[in-house]
């Protein structure tokens, strides 16, 4: 491994005082993006009182922690501790019961997979895209909550073989975001005890009963039923614990649940993303749109066309540059290390941001600069592999990967493919939360081609 820049050789100490200054100036994510600023690559000290996370960012480094030395760096942070309240100990966790999670959910989710069942997603993207252009067209709609539920719309034959109707899904998904959306003050103070009771504690509690009364009739009688199926349910039914036996109905439930809260507002918020850039940028939107005549030539999306769509995987590839809904990606340190001359003694919280590697100019230069050429297959070849990390690295980079990029590519050239869109944005910016949701609502209106005013 090539040792890291002596630049980046040593931490910087960001102090309690100048974290809440600019948070107060710019908000937690001005923070977040001045420290990579001013860091540029190096270990950063947060001094948070009794808290004192570091920050890493430079792609030696985050090698380091995520594949190097992968077994000494494990969830069990503040952030993952508190979550697992709602997503329980199978994929969201570490060891042995992880591990029998990630094997199911990775053949469920493999390229055979994908090979097998692409008919009925493209099919499923095909269908969503109307619905949502039925509901777009006279005005405009909140693009967060229609690619919410477009992306429901796809999810559901994969996660529950359709067992669910599209409105329970939808429901489902609300109540992931409200349970995921009450533990952000306890992500935040991870040192208050759950004894002592903290705003959205009763919000979490109602929303995962709801969780619990929706998702278990559909487990118990899946499991009846034998659990046949491609879906992702099913698998998790036929799948062995560490002692041998079938996962258990608990486990199968956290894990549906720590499902939607990796796959579904990600992949929702993602695709936001994708529209308000194109609208920003009509040359890259209308070359996306003529690639989508060539390769569609009018007819519906099918499954083998994500291929064929190159420039449009590189537009969602550069989407997620600027946009790593994962922005934060802790872990804690097991045994004392070095990350290059930095110490890190046992019991470390680490937290990694692709959103701040991502915008590290040494390896992105111009890094604001929206520009799908970046991930032409020469530049990809020639840049540190560890510099872009939407999905994560090593052992647990994401599973569902490629499932998103197959969908996301196929909805933007079906859209661009029938319909004039116009994109409203009051407030591009994004806002930090689990994930990154624009500050200001989107608004996005669909027209069937050449019959309305489009901006991307
Ligand atoms: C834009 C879309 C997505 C983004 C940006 C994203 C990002 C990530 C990242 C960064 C991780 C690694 C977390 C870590 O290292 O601790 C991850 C893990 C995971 N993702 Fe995704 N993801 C997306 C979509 C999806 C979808 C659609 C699914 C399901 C079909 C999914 C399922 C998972 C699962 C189960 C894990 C945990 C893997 C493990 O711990 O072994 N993700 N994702």
């Amino acid at each position: 491994m090539p040792s890291p820049s002596p630049a980046i050789d040593r931490a910087h100490a960001v102090s309690l005082h100048r974290v809440l200054r600019e948070v107060v100036r710019g908000g937690p994510l001005g923070l977040v993006e001045g420290v990579g600023r001013q860091a540029q690559g190096a270990v950063v000290r947060l001094e948070l009182g009794p808290f004192r996370p570091l920050l890493v960012t430079h792609p030696d480094h985050v090698r380091h922690v995520l594949r190097d030395a992968a077994e000494n760096y494990v969830r069990g942070a503040a952030m993952w501790d508190a979550l697992g309240r709602l997503t329980g100990r199978g994929i969201a966790g570490e060891g042995p019961e992880w591990l029998a999670s990630r094997d199911v959910l990775c053949k469920g989710m493999s390229g055979g997979y994908l090979r097998r069942t692409g008919e009925g997603i493209a099919a499923s993207v095909g269908r969503a895209v109307e619905e949502l252009a039925g509901r777009a067209r006279e005005r405009p709609v909140d693009a967060v909550v229609e690619m919410t539920r477009l992306v429901h719309r796809v999810i559901n034959p994969v996660f529950f073989g359709s067992r669910i109707g599209p409105a329970q899904c939808d429901r489902l998904g609300r109540e992931v975001a409200t349970a995921l959306g009450s533990l952000l003050w306890r992500m935040a103070m991870p040192f208050v005890p759950h004894r002592v009771p903290m705003p959205g504690d009763r919000a979490f509690l109602r929303a995962t009963r709801t969780l619990n009364r929706t998702l278990s009739p559909v487990i118990e009688r899946a499991r009846r039923q034998g659990g046949g199926g491609p879906d992702l349910m099913s698998g998790l039914l036929r799948g062995r614990g560490p002692d041998g036996r079938p996962l258990g109905d608990e486990h199968v439930r956290q894990d549906i649940v720590a499902l939607f809260v990796a796959g579904s507002e990600s992949s929702a918020l993602t695709l936001t993303w994708a529209w308000v850039m194109l609208a920003r940028h009509p040359d890259v939107a209308a070359r996306v749109r003529r690639e989508a005549d060539d390769v569609l030539a009018g007819g519906p999306p099918r499954p083998g066309h994500a291929r064929q769509l190159v420039f449009t995987r590189r537009v969602m590839a550069e989407v997620m540059r600027l946009y790593a809904m994962a922005w934060a990606v802790p872990r804690v340190a097991r045994r004392d290390d070095m990350l290059g001359r930095v110490p890190v003694p046992a019991g470390t919280t680490l937290v990694l941001s692709p959103y701040l590697t991502h915008r590290l100019p040494e390896f992105w230069p111009d890094p604001l600069r929206f520009d799908p050429a970046r991930f032409e297959k020469r530049a990809v070849r020639e840049r540190h592999p560890l510099a872009y990390l939407p999905f994560g690295d090593g052992l647990h980079q994401c599973v569902g990967q490629a499932f998103f990029l197959m969908e996301s590519v196929l909805v933007l050239a079906t859209v661009l493919s029938r319909y004039d869109v116009r994109v409203s944005c009051a407030d591009p910016r994004p806002r930090l939360a689990v994930a990154l949701p624009p500050r200001g609502r989107v608004g996005l209106t669909l027209t069937p081609r050449g019959q309305g005013r489009q901006n991307c």
